[in-house]
């Protein structure tokens, strides 16, 4: 059995927080082997709802949970992370978009990128969860100067887990079966969820479904408005397939990405597929040893290009509102 490893949670004592936590502690995030101390992070109003989750985590007699510490100070929530997931932020309500939460929550990522530059552990690795995701993880990202920009990720995976989900549906295979499917841009509804390279059961996806009229008009609005749809008949905003998404972001990205498929992750870009440097947005990956590789050489035709244009564009606009307002 391994050293423990430090894993920080931020937002403990929310919707997403309580679903994430238990899964982690069960040993879903890192795997079988590796043991874990958790660090979480909440503001002082909510620290002792976090201590009251911290004493359900001890009554699971979790074999790999090495130990939970809860903390108001995000210098020492971060202090020796080697994992760490920004969760916390307010989530939107019904009729809000995403980036409207711009200013209520970027204001939270500023300070935690500074606690991850000062004390983070060398190997962090950073996923950031609260919205609007990209741009959080931008700011956090510009306030950590001394640490890889490449460590600093946001999440697409529900949406990318969404689209295999309404794919699986239509086509009536089961989710194993497709591979290759692709999110790009912003976790918002301008993303593009893309199947023209995906497989299934080793056929393209496109040609599989042969209805663009359905691809266009159906599955990429459902799968780019579903965070809504389910604020509208959950009436909240998404936790338990969030902090799912969060555990498969993780562990794929420790554990590799299963051979012949790829995922989406939101990363600083290199200028792939025309992506200005730096933005971070979300692109085809494979994780090899612990780092996310870009999937390079894909044909991008008409059609995809002017809609990954259009949510890079949104990025460019998120990422200037924010210099606006200080935070990087
Ligand atoms: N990227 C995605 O796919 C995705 C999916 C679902 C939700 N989200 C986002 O995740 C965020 C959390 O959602 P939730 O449903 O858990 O919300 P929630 O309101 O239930 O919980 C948020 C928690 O964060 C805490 N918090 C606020 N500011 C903090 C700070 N500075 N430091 C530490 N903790 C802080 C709050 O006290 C609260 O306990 C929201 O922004 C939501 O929109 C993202
Ligand atoms: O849509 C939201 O506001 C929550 C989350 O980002 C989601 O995609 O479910």
């Amino acid at each position: 059995m391994s050293e423990s490893v430090n894993v920080t949670v931020t937002g403990a004592a929310g919707q997403i927080g309580y679903a994430l936590l238990f899964r982690i502690a069960s040993g879903q995030l890192l795997g079988a082997d590796t043991r874990v101390k958790l660090r979480l992070l909440e503001i002082p109003q909510a620290a002792r709802a976090a201590e009251g989750t911290a004493l359900e985590l001890q009554d699971g007699a979790f074999p790999l949970l090495a130990g939970v510490d809860v903390f108001d100070d995000p210098k020492q929530a971060f202090s020796g992370a080697n994992v760490a997931l920004l969760v916390g932020a307010r989530p939107r309500t019904k009729g809000m978009e995403r980036g409207d939460l711009l200013e209520a929550n970027g204001g939270i990522f500023k300070p935690q990128g500074e606690a991850i530059n000062a004390g983070a552990a060398e190997d962090i690795k950073i996923l950031v969860v609260g919205n609007p995701a990209n741009t959080n993880a931008l700011i956090a990202q510009r306030n950590a100067p001394d640490v890889p920009a490449e460590r600093f990720t946001a999440m697409t995976r529900l949406d990318h887990n969404r689209a295999v989900a309404q794919l699986s549906q239509r086509l009536s295979v089961p989710v194993s079966e497709i591979r290759k499917v692709t999110i790009w841009g912003n976790h918002s509804a301008t993303q593009f969820p893309d199947i023209l390279h995906a497989e299934v059961a080793g056929r393209n996806a496109a040609e599989a479904v042969g209805d663009q009229q359905w691809y266009a008009d159906e599955f990429i609005p459902r799968v780019a408005k579903r965070g809504a749809e389910i604020i509208d008949v959950r009436g909240a905003s998404s936790a338990a397939s969030a902090a799912s998404a969060a555990i498969d972001h993780v562990f794929d990205w420790v554990n590799g990405t299963r051979e012949g498929d790829w995922t989406s992750v939101a990363l600083p870009s290199d200028g792939s597929y025309g992506v200005p440097e730096g933005l971070i947005s979300s692109f085809p990956v494979v994780s090899r040893g612990g780092k996310w590789e870009i999937v390079q050489g894909l044909d991008i035709d008409a059609f995809s290009r002017a809609r990954i244009d259009a949510s890079v564009a949104e990025l460019a606009e998120e990422r200037t509102a924010v210099e606006r307002l200080g935070l990087i």
